[in-house]
């Protein structure tokens, strides 16, 4: 049984995580400071989670007080940029808080699964139930479409130039990205990724770009910002549509003139950082709705890459399904890797998965937890929705479509100038929350689409469908 120290001033989230992890059969010891977590060993863990913000030293202080036993620090999403410090720091990986519940269990054991050498994951992690012709870094699969993206990844990474990667939400652009990284001259620098629409508008300039002392109520230091953070390596901006236009013109600047201006300075700073950028929007409509720049837009697509839809992907769909189970039975300390059903391997090809690999990943795991013993995995508990999906989805997110010619079933939210794929996506994500919030918590809801609680909680605020109160 693995052994794991959480060390955490606040004693409600403390013991809430204790009792989780303790439902997931890990022993577990707990501290409210790095002081206490230090009056016994630390180093005799397999895992140590630690809240970053603690009275007396920070979490990161178990870095070096446990030489060897992976950390895991867990941060409010303000402090995102010392999450970037933390890993930089040695920190194994960073959880935002409030977390999933979910979510926390699989970081556990996907950090437990690498033990104490994660630099050799991605390929071995993929090489589970692949072959290397079948994978790039941890992305699985054959199909034409992936071996021409593969091809595309290893002749762009060692080139400096800028990249923008499309495809739909879950398709895989931030594996793209990380494989573009790791095959680049830049590998031993980090990646940094931002959300861009994970990010406040009113903090955004200063995440990215850093800022001064002053220069703004409550800039009481200055700080660095997330580019600066990624000095030497790379820097993935995923859902770049969503930047705010003013954070747009500084980022052109970066570009251009591969330097930064923090907020409340005229002095600039060089910065030496590979862009990669993604979307699952299409630029040029935003460009012509006046929300995205034209100069950065043309910047940003000097090479572009595009991900297809998991649908589109023919058997790739089985193998990665497959992948995914003998990942989770390894994780899981199985004897053995379910199999699917017949009936199962049907469902799963004929089926549109409008959440790709990430809904794909998540009826795995229900299928796997469900599952009894020597059985097959039958067509049920993989527990997707059954008839046909209100609004098709059909065409991948290169595909540019003349906005308004969506034939007009329902109207797009948000703006009339996205495309198709936006639209009919957008209406199937809100038709489901209104059909199913009275019957399914936010956690079973997420579940289905196949999101996490934060991403389904950042679509319902942008897609003005704010979870209702009492509920
Ligand atoms: N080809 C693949 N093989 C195995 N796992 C994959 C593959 N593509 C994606 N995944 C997994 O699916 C999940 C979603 O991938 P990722 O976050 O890269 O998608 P994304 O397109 O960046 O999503 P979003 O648009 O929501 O940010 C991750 O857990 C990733 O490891």
């Amino acid at each position: 049984m693995a052994s794991i120290l959480i060390v955490e001033d606040e004693v409600i989230i403390r013991s809430a995580l204790k009792r989780l992890l303790e439902r997931h059969e890990f022993s577990v010891s707990e501290a409210g400071s790095v002081d206490e977590a230090c009056q016994q060993d630390p180093s005799i863990f397999d895992l140590i989670i630690s809240d970053l913000r603690l009275p007396g030293e920070a979490g990161t202080e178990m870095i070096t007080r446990a030489p060897g036993v992976p950390v895991l620090i867990m941060t409010s999403y303000a402090s995102m940029r010392s999450a970037v410090d933390a890993m930089k720091m040695g920190a194994r990986d960073y959880i935002a808080k409030p977390f999933d519940h979910n979510e926390m269990v699989q970081t556990v054991k996907r950090i437990l699964a690498q033990g104490h050498d994660p630099d050799d994951t991605s390929e071995a992690d993929a090489g589970a139930t692949t072959s290397a012709s079948e994978r790039m870094g941890r992305m699985v699969g054959q199909c034409r479409a992936m071996q021409k993206l593969y091809q595309q990844i290893r002749k762009i990474a060692p080139t400096q130039v800028t990249v923008l990667i499309h495809g739909e939400s879950g398709t895989g652009k931030e594996l793209a990205a990380k494989a573009l990284h790791e095959h680049s001259t830049r590998a031993q620098a980090p990646i940094v990724s931002v959300n861009c629409a994970a990010i406040p508008e009113s903090l955004i300039e200063s995440e990215l770009f850093g800022h001064e002392r002053g220069a703004f109520t409550g800039a009481v230091a200055a700080r660095q910002g997330l580019v600066e953070a990624a000095e030497g390596g790379t820097l993935f901006l995923d859902e770049i549509g969503e930047l705010p236009l003013e954070a747009q013109a500084r980022l052109l600047r970066v570009i251009q003139e591969r330097e930064i201006r923090r907020v409340g300075t005229v002095h600039s700073r060089r910065v030496d950082i590979r862009l990669v950028a993604a979307t699952h929007r299409n630029l040029r409509n935003l460009v012509e709705a006046g929300r995205f720049r034209e100069d950065l837009y043309y910047r940003l697509q000097v090479i572009e890459l595009t991900i297809p839809p998991l649908r589109e992907r023919g058997d790739d769909i089985l193998m990665i399904a497959r992948y995914l189970l003998s990942k989770y039975a390894r994780e899981m300390q199985l004897d053995a890797i379910p199999e699917l059903s017949e009936a199962a391997c049907e469902r799963i090809m004929s089926y549109d998965w409008p959440g790709n690999v990430r809904e794909l990943e998540n009826a795995m795991q229900r299928a796997m937890i469900l599952s009894e013993g020597d059985h097959p995995i039958s067509a049920e508990l993989l527990g997707l929705p059954s008839g046909r999906r209100a609004g098709p989805v059909t065409t991948s997110a290169a595909t540019t479509t003349p906005a308004g010619s969506s034939g007009g079933a329902s109207a797009p939210i948000g703006t009339s100038a996205d495309n198709v794929d936006d639209a009919s996506l957008e209406d199937y994500f809100v038709q489901f929350v209104l059909e199913h919030e009275e019957h399914m918590n936010e956690t079973e809801l997420a579940q289905k689409l196949g999101i996490s609680r934060k991403s389904l909680w950042e679509r319902r605020q942008k897609l003005g469908i704010p979870r209702r109160k009492g509920k």
